[in-house]
């Protein structure tokens, strides 16, 4: 089963306060998931290979360690997930980025489909697959689901609020996968919004609403 990371670090719980309340709005509302999202990244990339290289500094040679070439991808999927892009990105500037648009239909709950786009060298790509927002786990699974069928090397789901619900769902239909988030809360509500959550994440990073 795939294992779930809860981020505990002051500056993430700090900025997901913030996010949180109803106050903000959509301009400090994308600054602080732009801000999460990087501070996220830097612990999901911990696995990363590293390799020895020689270099020479100003004083004398040494044995230093880069990247081993690994072959990353961002998969954000529309349109909250792009709320996190950027912010993953900072960090890994070289990663190629997907795209998949998907729309949970408000009274079937069911993910709909609009847009796919992604590496066409996938299969030797690890994937970061972004949303802030797991709920039923509906759109998360289906996005997994199309990805898998291009065959990735791995797949890590990355999100800000996840519902117990939706880690259920994801760590059921894709128990390879790993959450990392940075709240799990208490539950649903009979909308299928997260409790507590932070009301509905493409509505509030783009003032739709
Ligand atoms: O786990 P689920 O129950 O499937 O719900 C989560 C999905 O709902 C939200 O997207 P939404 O459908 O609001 O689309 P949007 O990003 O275009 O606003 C969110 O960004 C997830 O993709
Ligand atoms: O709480 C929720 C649930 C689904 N999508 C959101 O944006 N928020
Ligand atoms: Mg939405």
């Amino acid at each position: 089963m795939g294992e779930v990371f809860t981020f505990d670090h002051p500056l993430i719980q700090h900025k997901l306060t913030l996010l949180r309340s109803k106050e903000t709005g959509p301009k400090e509302f994308r600054e602080l998931a732009d801000e999460i999202s990087t501070l996220m990244a830097y612990e999901v990339t911990r696995d990363m290979p590293i390799r020895e290289v020689e270099i020479e500094t100003p004083i004398q040679t040494m044995k230093a360690n880069k990247i081993a070439g690994k072959k990353l991808g961002i998969v954000p999927i529309l349109r909250a997930g792009l709320g996190m892009l950027d912010g993953v990105l900072k960090l890994i500037p070289t990663a190629k980025v997907g795209h998949i648009g998907l729309y949970r239909d408000p009274d079937t709950l069911e993910p709909v489909e609009y847009y796919c786009k992604l590496p066409t060298d996938i299969n030797e790509r690890d994937l970061i697959v972004v949303d802030p927002m797991l709920a039923t786990g509906g759109s998360a699974s289906a996005a997994l689901q199309f990805i898998k069928d291009r065959n990735p090397r791995g797949i890590k789901f990355m999100c800000l609020v996840a519902a117990p619900e939706g880690i259920e769902r994801v760590q059921k239909d894709h128990p390879d996968v790993d959450i990392f988030t940075a709240a799990v809360d208490e539950k649903l509500n009979d909308h299928a919004y997260i409790v507590p959550g932070l009301g509905d994440a493409g509505d509030r990073l783009y003032g739709t609403k």
